[in-house]
């Protein structure tokens, strides 16, 4: 790891899942993160919206960051059932992830209305999280780098520092399924959304942190963490137990 590297970020997505006894899992994160870690990698848990005060308060001091799933494109206003960026941060989030393919395929979620949500999460001071990656069609058709630099053509905001923006990548056919790309497919992605990054933000491109995403356990995260300009995990069923997520994180000691 050379010093111009960006501290990496294991990031746990909990997607629809857990309740307030949760919170035991997420105080068993907290306990495992000492000083050793703490001084390789951050961590960061997006729990359920329901559950956002109560990390929030549990993660105080603690140096594990807790992030939103989704945020409206708008701070506040008429819009049921939504959650704004604003009201995540109140809560006592400091990430929003953003653009998620399960948000773009239950929800019809577009490019300009991941840009839209990847905005107001700034807005917010929230760090957005911004999630691309090809379907397994695209990637059998030989599309995959095609489709994810469309993606991030039409989702990432205009600007960017390095630290108030990162980007996940994560194949949809490999979340949830077990499936894994080998690491030369990571390697390839993974090179191409850094070279769009600088391309996009100059010096500050380089200093983003690029996730990667789609059934990260602690059996194979060695292999897919050690690839070239991945800066981390976004982790979704493995990061539901504390001992998992942290066998993940384990990695940067
Ligand atoms: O979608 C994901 C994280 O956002 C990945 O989920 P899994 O780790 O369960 O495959």
């Amino acid at each position: 790891m050379t010093s111009a590297r960006p501290r990496p970020l294991v990031a746990g997505n909990w997607k629809m899942n857990g309740n307030k006894l949760s919170a035991r899992v997420f105080a068993a994160i907290i306990q495992g993160y000492d000083a050793a870690l703490r001084s390789k990698v951050e961590l960061l848990i997006c729990p359920p919206a329901t559950l956002t005060v109560t990390f929030g308060v549990v993660a105080v001091g603690s140096g594990v960051s807790v992030g939103g799933q989704d945020c409206h494109v708008k701070a506040s206003g008429a819009h049921t059932g939504d959650v704004s960026a604003p009201q995540l941060a109140d809560a006592g989030a400091s990430y929003v992830i953003v653009g998620h393919s399960e948000r773009r395929a239950d929800h019809g979620e577009t490019d300009a209305v991941v840009r839209a949500k990847a905005l107001a999460a700034r807005d917010a001071w929230l760090t957005p999280v911004v999630c691309v990656g090809e379907t397994r069609g695209q990637r059998e058709g030989g599309n995959a780098l095609d489709v994810v630099r469309a993606q991030l053509a039409g989702s990432l905001p205009e600007t960017a520092n390095g630290d108030d923006l990162v980007v996940a990548y994560e194949p949809v056919w490999a979340i949830g399924t077990g499936l894994t790309p080998t690491p030369a497919q990571v390697a390839e992605v993974h090179a191409a959304i850094r070279a769009a990054l600088v391309e996009r933000y100059g010096e500050a491109g380089a200093a983003i942190r690029i996730l990667y995403g789609g059934s990260v356990k602690p059996d194979n995260a060695f292999d897919l963490l050690s690839v070239s300009h991945v800066d981390g995990a976004l982790v979704g069923g493995a990061s539901l137990e504390a001992a998992d997520f942290l066998a993940i994180a384990d990695y940067y000691r």
